[in-house]
């Protein structure tokens, strides 16, 4: 009986621990490098899917406080898993090829929300504003100093992004949730790469790829009038 116990104890501890290795900030960010397709530079779907995953799973890591962020995040990405597997999911392999397939297929609301109230354009223009929040956030963060407050750094990035499409009720709860965001170093931990100067080289590495593909569908999105979606 205490050999099955301690078995079973171990056996947790071995999985948590296992987990808790494998996440690190540093996979999460290559997804966004492997997104960009070398020769036509197509974002791929599958792995700006999976970027946000880990995202949300690091934001999770932070607390329940975040888990109304976490959820409507999560919600969007269950809507374009179930485009990628629906019959059309050939036609969500890449933002270029969603943006075309739903626009001549006529299945973008673009002034009011109605018969198409989550299209994939839609959805992912929501997930590419929070990813201008991202990368101004970790860029705040690489530049920091020990004297750097956290929440500080994420109004900052949050006024210069998100805020500017929330309306006044969804603006006052995230700030009053960033002051619950732990401390810089705090921060560096949970991210699980390193040391600080390992933290600070690898966003130096990673970030780039993030602002290619941020880059790359903000272009897209204002080619085909699509930044101002309802
Ligand atoms: C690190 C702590 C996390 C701070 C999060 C900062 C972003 C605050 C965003 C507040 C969003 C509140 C939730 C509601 C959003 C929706 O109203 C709104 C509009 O959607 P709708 O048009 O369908 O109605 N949705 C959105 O704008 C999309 C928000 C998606 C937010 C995802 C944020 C993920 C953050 C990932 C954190 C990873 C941290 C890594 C840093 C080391």
């Amino acid at each position: 009986m205490s050999r099955h116990y301690k078995n079973r104890a171990s056996g947790c501890l071995f999985s948590m621990t296992a987990v808790e290795e494998k996440f690190s900030l540093t996979e999460v960010l290559s997804s966004f490098k492997a997104c960009l397709e070398k020769e036509n530079q197509d974002v791929l779907m599958d792995y700006y899917i999976s970027g946000w995953k880990g995202l949300v799973r690091f934001m999770n890591s932070l607390g329940a406080i975040f888990s109304f962020v976490s959820k409507d995040a999560v919600s969007k990405i269950q809507i374009m898993e179930a485009f990628r597997k629906s019959s059309s999911g050939d036609q969500y392999r890449s933002l270029q090829s969603m943006v075309a397939y739903e626009l001549k297929a006529k299945l973008v609301d673009l002034n009011k929300r109605a018969e198409h109230s989550n299209s994939g354009c839609r959805t992912i223009l929501r997930l590419h504003r929070a990813l201008r929040w991202l990368q101004l956030f970790l860029e705040k963060l690489r530049t920091s100093t020990e004297n750097s407050k956290t929440s500080v750094l994420c109004t900052e990035a949050y006024n210069d992004s998100l805020a500017n499409y929330h309306p006044w009720i969804i603006r006052k709860t995230a700030m009053v949730s960033f002051y619950a965001l732990p401390a810089r170093n705090t921060f560096f931990e949970v991210m699980n790469v390193g040391s600080i100067e390992d933290v600070v080289t690898m966003l130096g590495e990673a970030m780039p790829y993030v602002s290619q593909v941020y880059d790359i569908t903000q272009q897209l999105y204002a080619q085909h009038n699509l930044l101002d979606l309802p």
